[in-house]
């Protein structure tokens, strides 16, 4: 099996979540950057992983030819032409991730050389920070080992859970998406504190530590949310007066929507 630090790593697909996996792992310290390399059609993306040492190609063969383990991060619709040119370029040492959110490993295993060592990844943004949510999925190429070996790569982006692959649609509403809706509350969070007569740039910066604090101390302290809740409204005070009026506004239905809605639409993006 794989050592890690000899492991060679590649992207196909040098955007935003290429950008953030190479970052959260690269900070580990385990992975030289001479041992990663990124492709992209482009070279618009180039800069900020040169500037990590990374190196860069426009051939999505190349990045095969160097790497053991190859992660497919472009859109989902562009998968089935990039894996069509680089399929002869695939051997069974290969290790193949893709990010692409909705795509199943039954397509994945039908496009790719019959055998390969294939699974399913689902990241988020702050994998850049190594505060990432991951969820990984073993395809029937992939033994427990290729598992454990990229639970323990990714380690270094975040949380990393390997589950079933009937979740990632799932984790991919509640986290890969769910960055996304978290943000949308912190701007209205700020917003807030703006209509009642805070400076913008102020309430930003307030909000988004209040959203680091909470979450900190949500995943840190092994309380349920509900408990900590409950320490923050006093009785008849400000707490219990702003919940009352997000129930009102139907917060918890809308945040249940949004993950429903994002969790759907991947299984949509899913189907051939
Ligand atoms: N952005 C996010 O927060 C998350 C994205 N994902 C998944 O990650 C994948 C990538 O998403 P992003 O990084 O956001 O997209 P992006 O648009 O930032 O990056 C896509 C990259 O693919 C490159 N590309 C386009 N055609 C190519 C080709 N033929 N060969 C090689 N590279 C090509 C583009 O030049 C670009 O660099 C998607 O499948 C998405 O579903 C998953 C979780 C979170
Ligand atoms: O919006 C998307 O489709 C991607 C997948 C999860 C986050 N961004």
């Amino acid at each position: 099996m794989e050592n890690l630090s000899q492991l060679k790593i590649g992207f196909i697909g040098a955007g935003n979540m290429a950008f953030a996996i190479s970052q959260g792992i690269l900070k580990s310290g385990d992975i030289p950057p001479s041992s990663v390399i990124v492709s992209a059609p482009s070279k618009n993306n180039f800069a900020r992983f040169q500037a990590m040492g990374v190196a860069v190609t426009h051939s999505n063969e190349e990045v095969v030819d160097f790497s053991c383990l190859v992660f497919l991060a472009v859109k989902p619709h562009l998968l089935p032409t990039v894996i069509n040119g680089i399929s002869e370029h695939i051997t069974p040492q290969h290790i193949i991730v893709s990010m692409a959110a909705g795509i199943t490993l039954a397509t994945l295993e039908e496009l790719l050389p019959g055998g390969s060592r294939v699974m399913r990844l689902m990241p988020n943004l702050p994998c850049m920070l190594q505060e990432g949510a991951l969820l990984l999925a073993c395809g029937t190429g992939a033994s427990q080992e290729v598992g454990a070996l990229l639970k323990t790569l990714l380690c270094s982006c975040g949380l990393v859970e390997v589950g079933p692959e009937t979740w990632i649609d799932a984790h991919t509403g509640l986290s890969g998406s769910g960055v996304a809706f978290v943000y949308v509350f912190a701007e209205a969070l700020a917003d807030g504190a703006v209509k009642m007569g805070m400076p913008n740039t102020l309430a930003q910066r307030i909000a988004a530590q209040t959203i680091l604090g909470a979450g900190r101390l949500l995943r840190d302290g092994g309380k349920h949310p509900a408990q900590l809740r409950a320490e923050v409204c006093t009785p008849g005070g400000t707490t219990i007066h702003g919940l009352h009026a997000l129930e009102k506004g139907g917060l918890r239905a809308a945040t249940m929507g949004a993950v429903e809605a994002a969790t759907l639409r991947a299984s949509q993006l899913g189907r051939k």
